[in-house]
């Protein structure tokens, strides 16, 4: 399987660790092609790594950060992704970075995913770096396991570069980059804590039919990194 591990010992060292890796792989596409696109992700486990990375010395304002996926909810909501990386990515030199959200306040999520597809296939894709998480049910980005299009999703090849998505187990529709958008990041992160996070992935790796997390591993052109600590 294409994925190499890095493990540390505390939720803080990985934070320190996966910033720098990160923030690394910004600087050298700022050198490359004067630009760089980040993605990531929501959820509890990347505050950390989001207040490490915000503190990064690099060209901000050459750097655009969007989302991985979102949940449809408006902004202010805490179940935001967007407000989760304003107030703990999009600050100290990080403030000077473009934000491309993925909601938008449209009548209904499949409309906020055609506008936000619009402004996505608007970037100079590919994205330099994704940085993952992952769910017990081994959702990653929004591919959750039970929505009712995952198949779909998975096996995409082209198409819109954000999808809606419905799941029973997510607790509102969905936002989410697709497969193509998302396996074809120049880097690629997958950042879980704990040791039932580790052992879900270990699971999706060996075990047949993929979860999600494991059909975008098996996507991947390159290596994912996963960046894994106990929980604090
Ligand atoms: O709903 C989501 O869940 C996953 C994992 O979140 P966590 O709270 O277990 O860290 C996250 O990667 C995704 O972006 C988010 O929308």
């Amino acid at each position: 399987m294409n994925i190499e591990w890095h493990t540390f010992e505390t939720p803080s060292a990985l934070a320190d660790a996966l910033a720098a890796a990160v923030a690394g792989e910004l600087s050298a596409a700022v050198d490359a092609r004067a630009g760089a696109l980040l993605a990531v992700s929501g959820g509890t486990t990347p505050r950390l790594f989001m207040e490490r990375l915000s503190e990064a010395p690099l060209d901000w304002e050459k750097v655009t950060v969007t989302l991985a996926d979102e949940r449809f909810v408006p902004p202010s909501s805490d179940r935001s992704n967007a407000k989760l990386a304003r107030e703990h990515l999009l600050k100290n030199r990080a403030a000077a970075a473009i934000f491309v959200p993925l909601y938008s306040d449209a009548g209904d999520v499949g409309e906020a995913a055609r506008l936000a597809a619009s402004r996505i296939s608007a970037l100079p894709l590919p994205l330099d770096v994704v940085v993952l998480g992952m769910g017990t049910d081994g959702h990653t980005a929004s591919f959750f396991p039970d929505a009712a299009n995952i198949g779909d999703i998975l096996a995409a090849e082209d198409g819109p570069a954000v999808l809606p998505v419905i799941s029973g187990t997510a607790q509102e529709p969905r936002l989410t980059l697709s497969m193509p958008v998302i396996s074809g990041a120049r880097s690629v992160f997958l950042h879980i804590e704990g040791d039932d996070k580790k052992a879900v992935l270990e699971r999706a790796l060996a075990e047949e039919p993929p979860l999600p997390i494991r059909a975008v591993i098996e996507r991947t052109a390159v290596p994912v990194r996963v960046y894994w600590a106990p929980k604090g």
